[in-house]
């Protein structure tokens, strides 16, 4: 492959991302993908794939391109589907198209794929190319990615806190630290999200709703009613049962609780009830996500108070935090980050800044946990 292909992939894949990242808000369990077709150097197809069962970003940007997908290139940001889910496999309408080459970002991990999508395609006697912007592509879908490598969602928790460290005021006091672009911000945190996960602490101290409010998002209209049309599913970790049913959370739409004790008709008409393991009326935490992994949920947002966000954070579940630092000091009694109760410094879990911005008058820290081996 020439140098000049190899920018010219590179180029349309790009372009192939940025359509992918139209499904941010709606294409969960099924990942964001992009497609773009190129015949003689023009772009005669695009499509991105919208929501799950609906067709794949391969058959809307093949729609798109009508006759001119015969001889054509194809970049699609996630290898071309195999099997028959709730929509025939892409590469047979590939196929069936004419294509002459076929690139992709990266191998599909989904076990029903799994690069026969590529050997099919190659079989057909079509040029493939895989690997593409991969760290991109892989970046587009970490919480699907998490899911089909590791039978687990992604976990980001979102914590908000003041310069020295502190995320309310000793009485609970808490509205508001951030600024309202942070606020914002913490919306489409929630929108872009499978799950949105609380615990019963922070329910019933502070009447949370954890709901996605349309008027704070701060998107356009379009992008405000994708993601209003898929809204996260809240769901409380709730050991002991003890957030009773006419609380602020359960009233704000459907819900879902985990716990470890038997409901004993605790919620006759209510919310979902979901049973797992735990001990002393503590959820196992690492057994709630494999379950809602088993129900298609590739992206938790944690919002919690210390307790149980330190929970996830110490039990090691966690895979991104996102921080909000507020220009203020709350002094020495208010609360802490995380319960998370350290000795030496040597026991300090090592973490990796990835991103460090400004979101009006506050900042915006992602940090990463570095593994123990690595550090
Ligand atoms: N290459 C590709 N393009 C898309 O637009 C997709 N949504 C996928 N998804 C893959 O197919 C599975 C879902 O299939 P159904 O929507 O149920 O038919 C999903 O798990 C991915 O493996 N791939
Ligand atoms: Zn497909």
């Amino acid at each position: 492959m020439t140098s000049e292909q190899a920018v010219l992939d590179a180029h349309y894949m790009a372009r192939a991302l940025e359509l992918a990242r139209n499904g941010l808000y709606t294409t969960h369990p099924n990942p964001r993908v992009g497609c773009v077709i190129v015949r003689d150097g023009q772009v005669v197809g695009e499509g991105w794939h919208e929501r799950t069962g609906e067709p794949h970003a391969e058959p809307n940007a093949l729609r798109a391109a009508g006759d001119k997908a015969r001889g054509a290139t194809v970049y699609v940001t996630l290898e071309p589907c195999s099997h028959h889910g709730h929509t025939p496999p892409c590469a047979d309408a590939l196929v069936s198209a004419g294509v002459a080459r076929v690139v992709a970002g990266m191998q599909d991990p989904n076990p029903e794929v799994a690069g026969r999508g590529m050997q099919r395609l190659a079989q057909a006697g079509i040029e493939v190319r895989s690997g593409v912007l991969e760290a991109q592509a892989r970046a587009l879908n970490p919480g699907f990615l998490k899911r089909m490598e590791h039978g687990l969602p992604f976990v980001r928790v979102k914590l908000a806190m003041s310069l020295d460290g502190r995320t309310a005021m000793a009485s609970g006091e808490s509205q508001w630290i951030t600024g309202p672009a942070a606020r914002a911000a913490v919306q489409r945190l929630r929108a872009e999200a499978s799950v949105v996960l609380t615990g019963a602490d922070t329910v019933l101290a502070d009447g949370a709703r954890l709901t996605v409010r349309a008027a704070e998002l701060g998107l356009d209209a379009a992008t405000t009613a994708l993601a209003m049309s898929r809204p996260p599913l809240r769901v409380l970790i709730d050991g002991r049962l003890r957030v009773p049913l006419n609380a602020p959370f359960f009233k704000a739409g459907p819900a879902l609780v985990i716990t470890c004790v038997t409901p004993e008709n605790q919620f006759p008409r209510g919310p979902e009830c979901l049973v797992v393991p735990g001990v002393d009326g503590q959820v196992d935490l690492r057994s709630a996500l494999v379950a809602l992994a088993a129900r298609g949920v590739n992206e938790v947002l944690v919002e919690a108070g210390p307790s149980l966000a330190g929970a996830f954070a110490q039990q090691g579940l966690v895979d991104e935090y996102v921080i909000f630092i507020a220009g203020k000091f709350l002094g020495s009694a208010a609360r802490p980050l995380l319960d998370w109760p350290l000795e030496k410094l040597a026991d300090a879990p090592q973490l990796k800044i990835t991103e460090m911005r400004a979101v009006g008058d506050d900042w915006r820290v992602t940090a990463i946990p570095v593994p123990a081996a690595s550090v």
